[in-house]
């Protein structure tokens, strides 16, 4: 067995993200010890109670003996607990976080650098719709990316608790890529944060309508609906504030979709069944072409990582 990256890891927020870093760490043996730390007593006592680690009572505690802590609150309380993390902890050690929103994350964190430990946002490319500790599970981070978004002007020391970050990531199965923060809350404006807001608005227009049609809607909904559902059961607090602190960015994609969505409205009132079926073919060779280019690089994974698959088994699902 390979030596751990990190001798000992500490996570504040122990709900999905931060239970399945926990449960990875040991799992794979890339931290030699997890201590946690939830805000929430009940979630805290619950942590223990499943055994994802060493649940202290305080952050202080968890963070003071550890080389690198992680981060795994809603984006809104991100600047409040780095502030209170960084004069816990040691010298060296490094401060991340798994954030869905890397402008407002990095500016958080920076804000709370005092010079002495190394401050690496990250983002895992990874999750579902549950939350809480028991949601939390191993290989969630399997063939998934991971992207860091490193302050600028590090030096040779930043470098290296950088790669050893990197380390941490690639020991838990997932794909680190580097980028800066402002690009990837543009990317994903498009490909997480949209997707997100169209589900919790068909959800809410489908119910609506469901009182008019006396329970017709949801009876007969289909397979699109319910995948549309599922993402609509994530956690109200995660994306208030994923839209709060990435409004630039979805306004502009918001604005694009609009556009593209008046385009087809007006195709479907004047019988315009050339340009429908233009759209509709596009689309379709477009989730080809990726399902292609992940087959042959094996870097798409449009199938969710499952809390049941085991950690051994090629349990990636290819569409
Ligand atoms: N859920 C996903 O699919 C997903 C994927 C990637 C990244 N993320 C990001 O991960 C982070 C956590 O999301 P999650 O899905 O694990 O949420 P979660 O609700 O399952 O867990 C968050 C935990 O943080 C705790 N918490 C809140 N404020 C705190 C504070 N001030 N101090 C200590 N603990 C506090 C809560 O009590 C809760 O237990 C978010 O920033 C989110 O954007 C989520
Ligand atoms: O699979 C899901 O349920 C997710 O929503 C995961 C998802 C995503 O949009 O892909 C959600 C938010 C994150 O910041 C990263 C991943």
């Amino acid at each position: 067995m390979t030596e751990p990256v990190f001798e000992q890891i500490a996570i504040i927020g122990a709900g999905l993200i931060g239970a399945s870093i926990a449960r990875a760490a040991i799992e794979y043996g890339v931290a030699g010890s997890v201590s946690l730390y939830d805000a929430d007593a009940d979630v805290r006592r619950r942590a223990a109670a499943i055994g994802l680690g060493d649940v202290a009572d305080t952050l202080k505690t968890a963070v003071e003996t550890s080389d690198c802590v992680f981060l795994c609150v809603p984006v809104g309380a991100l600047s409040a607990v780095a502030a209170n993390a960084v004069p816990a902890m040691k010298s060296g050690a490094i401060l991340t976080d798994v954030g869905s929103v890397k402008g407002q994350a990095s500016s958080a964190l920076a804000a709370a650098a005092d010079g002495r430990v190394h401050i690496i946002p990250g983002h895992p490319i990874a999750g579902t719709e549950q939350s809480g500790p028991e949601a939390g599970f191993a290989s969630l981070f399997r063939n998934a990316w991971h992207i860091l978004t490193p302050l600028e002007g590090g030096d040779e020391a930043y470098a290296a608790a950088v790669s050893q970050l990197e380390a941490f990531w690639c020991g838990l199965g997932a794909k680190v890529e580097t980028m800066d923060a402002a690009r990837h809350d543009r990317v994903l404006a498009i490909t997480s944060h949209l997707p997100h807001l169209i589900a919790f608005n068909i959800v809410s227009t489908a119910f609506d309508m469901e009182t008019v049609e006396e329970g017709e809607v949801v009876k007969y909904s289909a397979g699109g609906f319910r995948d549309f559902t599922r993402i609509a059961a994530s956690d109200p607090v995660m994306w208030r504030d994923v839209f709060l602190t990435n409004k630039d960015a979805v306004l502009e994609c918001l604005g694009r979709f609009s556009e593209d969505l008046a385009a087809l409205q007006r195709a479907i009132r004047w019988g315009d069944g050339e340009t429908l079926f233009k759209e509709f073919s596009r689309a379709r060779s477009i989730r080809k072409a990726i399902i292609d280019a992940g087959q042959d690089s094996g870097t798409v994974n449009f199938g969710r990582n499952q809390p049941e698959e085991s950690p051994e088994g090629d349990g990636d699902e290819a569409d």
